[in-house]
């Protein structure tokens, strides 16, 4: 015999290669178990697959294998009583086993070995053999090796599992040598799944078809389904769904046999079903053998349980065991050896038993003599349908082996049954258990709802649901409102959390657990520096929008500023952090570790809530700075317009001057000609011509006369308006020379202004970006500023607004930094430094605002004023 072995997966769904050998005989069961211990109209299937060398040794003794094969030799011999010339009648169902016999093909190693076929299936349920044809066997059904499972399910199980959904028990099991295809048949694979798989996808979809037009679907029935599924390994009972269940003992009652404390799981869908078969074949004794790798060396029973009821009817359920199939094959040495006799003594005890229920005489049948005919008694005994598939290899390698299963198969055909239908459910039935329960529910329900309602009338009860409503929407917002500020405080409490845990992760890797508690002791101090390190490298990487680079973190922890941070700024925090850091510096396991930062988180989350408010309020007065900023604008823009003005009004001055200069050259060039016609006159009458001159002097004096009374008249008028002009003049060159004055002062107002105007906007910029840092890193900017540093009254910081104009937080940081504490502790402000120092920036700003503003007005009204006092001049110039 050569051997070689083919794959096999644990899952009986799970693809399998085929098989290239057989030759050994084994015998595989899908049974259909008795009831158990179920009172009632129930019935029960199982499969069972087994392994054996039932048969086979003989064979092997009395073959010869060669190379020129089995051909070669003569065909078998048999007995008269075991020769049936004529088929039997195929037996009515009902009344006896159903027996269907499945081929399977050759396989590869048995056609390579020149193996023929020895006996074939002869029309639909006759085997015959090839040498000798008139050895022949009738079957309810007889399958050819290219039959579906899924057809020989539809002739030796359906009516087994149709019965069971009737409330009869039924019994499907496989019989055959060692790689006969029990194991095919019964589980099968994902491509051509077995009678196992089918059985439980049918019992699920006759549950789901509630038309009641199939004549299997159970409209108006509740079910409920449990599964179990053991081996028999040497004699030995196991659990396959619970590892802890070793050799369970068989019990027997008033109604039949039963397995004490198997474990039996309910099941909602195939699948699940199934997934305790692939569950329990992990734990199933599988072996090689001769023949077969992955041999079966136990036998298997796999049963479903169905309770069924009709709905509302409590007390009137059905149940349905189906049960697994068992395999059992035989190897020749060792371990295998005693596994195979264990096999072949169940197996023969089963042939024993059909054999002598097969007489039908009132005799003893040994059902005690194997754990297997135990368990099957109940079926064998005719209480439920029994369906026995017997798989055989047509090779004439195996023909002996083959013959002995027909002759099995033959027997057990003689076996009658009497099943009925069980009326009675059992006590432990778990569906009538959870009817009752149901059932005392309702009525406790229907108490309840009739207790409520006595004693109180329409009215009351319509006023008490409305209060009821009434508080119900009241609760509701209530319970709302808390959800929200529960959640944000959680959220809050969460990134504070985790930010202190991502930063103790990152600087102080098991350092506090890993130092000797004396030595943490000791260095308290530099454990403070690391957590200001940490959450300094927090804050930052905060900043950094949460960019979470170790380089970066690195790169900051080494920076000088840091370093002078965390320095300063140890002894503080033992104030301010006390009972945190208290918890945190002591603590010296992981655990305690993380209690110790609970407190802090807690009181962090209060800041934090209270750096809220305070960003709240901030927000307000940068939006009131941001308005007098823009009002400041505004009084710049008509403080230029005022100037704009003055600067036409003195070039308009400017052409006054001019003006009334020309005026005054002009005058002067009178002055100076009556000058010289007077002095020309005085000179004439000094010099005594007069006589001579006298006619045209007369002449010339009436006509000088005349001129010279005018002229005298002009020029009085002419010395006041001269003097008036010089007066004027000097007045005008006053007012020039104050209104560039005035003007220059504007010029340097005006850029004052505008250097204050930006230094305001800079001051509102960076109001805005510590808001919106302290909005968005809150905690970490009040961690930052609890361990920065004591508070600086914000007063220098302020006074020069450049040193406000922070770009970013490193600067006001640094900044921080650098203005060490100069005052003692208990002078400190309560609140954070960021905010004194916004709250002084915007004061400081209000303050230089409404100075400056007052400061303008009281220019403008003296400049008014002074225009008034000027009026007259003014007015006389135009
Ligand atoms: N009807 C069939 N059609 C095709 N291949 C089959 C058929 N029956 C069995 N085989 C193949 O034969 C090989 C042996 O089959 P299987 O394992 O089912 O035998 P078995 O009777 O369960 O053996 P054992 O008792 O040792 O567990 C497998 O590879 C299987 O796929």
């Amino acid at each position: 015999m050569d051997y070689s072995y083919p794959a096999r997966s644990s899952s009986p769904l799970s693809y399998r290669k085929s098989s290239s050998f057989s030759s050994t005989s084994s015998t595989s069961s899908f049974f259909s178990n008795k009831p158990m211990h179920h009172m009632s109209s129930s019935s029960s299937s199982s499969f069972f697959n087994s392994g054996s060398e039932y048969g086979s040794r003989s064979m092997s003794d009395s073959m010869h294998y060669g190379s020129q094969g089995y051909s070669a030799r003569p065909p078998v011999a048999y007995g008269s009583d075991e020769i049936i010339g004529e088929p039997f009648e195929a037996s009515r169902p009902g009344d006896s086993i159903s027996v269907t016999i499945r081929f399977r093909p050759l396989n590869e190693r048995e056609f390579h070995r020149g193996d023929e076929i020895a006996w074939y299936a002869d029309e639909d349920n006759i085997v015959r053999n090839e040498y000798n044809p008139a050895t022949a066997y009738a079957f309810d059904k007889v399958f050819g090796p290219q039959a579906t499972s899924q057809e020989v399910y539809e002739v030796a199980a359906k009516p087994v599992v149709k019965a069971a959904m009737e409330g009869v028990n039924g019994t499907v099991f496989a019989y055959g040598v060692t790689s006969s295809g029990k194991t095919h048949t019964m589980h099968g694979d994902q491509n051509a799944p077995g009678i196992i798989p089918l059985a439980i996808k049918d019992v699920f979809s006759i549950i789901q078809d509630t038309s009641g037009q199939d004549s299997y679907s159970t409209p108006g029935r509740e079910f409920l389904l449990r599964v179990s599924y053991l081996e028999i390994y040497n004699e030995v009972i196991n659990d396959l769904l619970d590892p802890t269940g070793q050799n369970l003992r068989v019990r027997e009652d008033a109604q039949g046999t039963y397995i004490e404390g198997v474990k039996e799981e309910v099941v909602l869908s195939p699948g699940h079903a199934l997934s305790f078969i692939a569950a329990g074949e992990e734990h199933r004794h599988v072996g090689s053998n001769n023949f077969n790798l992955f041999s079966s060396r136990s036998h298997t029973i796999f049963t479903l349980m169905i309770e069924s009821s009709a709905r509302g009817d409590e007390y009137d359920g059905n149940l349905i065991d189906l049960a697994g199939s068992e395999s059992s094959k035989t190897d020749t040495t060792g371990i295998r050896r005693k596994e195979g006799s264990y096999i072949n003594k169940s197996l023969l005890t089963l042939g024993t038993v059909i054999g002598k229920l097969s007489e039908g005489k009132a005799c003893h049948v040994p059902y005690r003599d194997s754990k297997l005919t135990r368990l099957l008694q109940s079926s064998l005994s005719g209480h439920g349908l029994v369906s026995l598939i017997c798989t055989v290899t047509p090779a004439s390698s195996n023909m002996e082996e083959t013959h002995n299963t027909l002759k099995f198969a033959s027997r057990a055909k003689r076996v009658e049954i009497y099943a009925s239908r069980n009326k009675i459910i059992d006590e432990k039935s778990l569906i009538k258990k959870y009817q009752r329960e149901i059932s005392v529910l309702k009525e406790e329900l229907d108490r309840l709802r009739k207790g409520m309602v006595v004693g109180v009338n329409h009215e009351e009860l319509l006023s008490l649901k409305q209060q009821l409503e009434e508080g119900q929407v009241k609760m509701q917002s209530r319970l709302e409102e808390e959800e929200e500020a529960k959640a944000a405080l959680m959220s809050r409490i969460q990134r504070l959390t985790k930010l202190i845990l991502v930063s103790t992760k990152t600087t102080i890797p098991g350092s506090l657990s890993d130092l000797p508690s004396h030595q943490r002791r000791h260095s308290v101090g530099e454990e403070d520096q690391k957590l200001d390190l940490r959450v300094g490298d927090t804050l930052l990487i905060d900043d950094e929008n949460q960019k979470d680079s170790p380089s970066l973190v690195s790169a900051l922890v080494t920076e000088p500023c840091y370093e002078f941070k965390h320095r300063r700024s140890s002894s503080r925090r033992n104030d301010e952090f006390s009972p945190a850091s208290r918890t945190f510096t002591e603590s010296t396991q992981a655990g305690e570790l993380i209690t110790g930062i609970k407190p802090l988180a807690v009181q962090l989350s209060e800041e934090a809530s209270g750096l809220r408010v305070q960003n709240q309020k901030l927000a307000e007065e940068a939006s009131y700075a941001k308005e007098l900023a823009s009002a400041a604008a505004v009084e710049l823009k008509s403080l230029a317009g005022e100037v704009t003005k003055l600067s036409v009004q003195n070039g308009k001055l400017e052409k006054e001057l001019i003006a009334a200069r020309e005026l005054a050259h002009s005058r002067s060039f009178a002055n100076s000609t009556f000058n010289g016609v007077n002095r020309k006159y005085n000179d004439s009458m000094r010099s005594g011509r007069k006589g001579r001159l006298s006619g045209r002097s007369q002449d010339f004096s009436v006509a000088v006369g005349d001129d010279f009374e005018s002229w005298n008249l002009d020029l009085d008028d002419l010395k006041m308006e001269l003097q008036a002009r010089k007066q004027q003049e000097a007045a005008l060159k006053a007012a020039l020379a104050e209104k560039e004055l005035i003007e220059d002062e504007y010029r340097k107002k005006v850029e004052e202004a505008k250097k204050r105007e930006e230094t305001l906007e800079n001051d509102l910029a960076n109001m805005w970006v510590l808001v919106a840092k302290l909005k968005k890193g809150g905690a970490a900017a009040t961690l930052d500023s609890n361990t920065d540093e004591p508070h600086s009254n914000g007063t220098d910081n302020i006074e020069d607004p450049k040193a406000n104009n922070i770009e970013s937080n490193n600067v006001l940081k640094e900044r921080q930094v650098s203005e060490v504490p100069s005052k003692p502790a208990n002078e400190r402000p309560k609140e954070e430094p960021l905010v004194v120092r916004l709250k002084h920036v915007c004061s400081r700003f209000k303050t230089k605002l409404g100075l400056h503003l007052q400061a303008r007005m009281q220019e403008m009204k003296e400049k008014e004023l002074k225009s008034l006092g000027n009026g007259d001049t003014n007015s006389y110039i135009l």
